[in-house]
């Protein structure tokens, strides 16, 4: 019998401004519009994570949930909060989309959560976005 799964939510605030040195300075405004302002703007993106446990366990439940608080706190929040995510050295040569932040906060927490266990991050970027991945397959929503 499996375990079904937790989803656990998380905050932070962070700038970020959609922009690629790849592209002029007038590509860049049409492609990303409002969002390349060049002073940038904020969200207060919710992370979710969704962990799940292959197989029976005798507790009856998937991966304490301190033990995973601890590791999204240091791996995510304390890293993002309060942060200008374009700053951040994992955007150097990747722009700050929510496609880009899923797949980034996925591989942080991926190498830290006992294996297999990591099922799903979700990121909600502002009231009408979210982005989400599983491992193998990215969506992104607008509700
Ligand atoms: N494919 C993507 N498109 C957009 C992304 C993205 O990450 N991937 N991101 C943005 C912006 O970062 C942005 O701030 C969202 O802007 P906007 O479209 O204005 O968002 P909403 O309409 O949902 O929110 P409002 O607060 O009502 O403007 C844009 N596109
Ligand atoms: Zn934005």
């Amino acid at each position: 019998m499996g375990q079904g799964s937790i989803t656990r939510r998380y905050r932070f605030c962070a700038a970020h401004r959609l922009h690629t040195d790849y592209l002029s300075i007038e590509d860049n405004r049409a492609v990303f519009g409002k969002c390349n302002n060049p002073n940038g703007h904020g969200h207060n993106y919710v992370v979710l994570v969704t962990i799940g446990s292959p197989g029976v366990s005798q507790s009856g439940r998937t991966m304490d949930i301190d033990a995973l608080d601890r590791i999204v706190t240091e791996r995510i929040v304390t890293r993002f909060d309060h942060r200008d995510l374009n700053q951040d050295p994992e955007f150097a040569t990747r722009t700050t989309t929510g496609e880009n932040l899923v797949l980034l906060i996925w591989d942080l927490l991926v190498t830290q959560v006992p294996e297999g266990q990591l099922k799903k991050v979700a990121v909600v970027e502002t009231r009408d976005n979210y982005f989400e991945y599983t491992g193998s397959a990215l969506v992104a929503a607008r509700s």
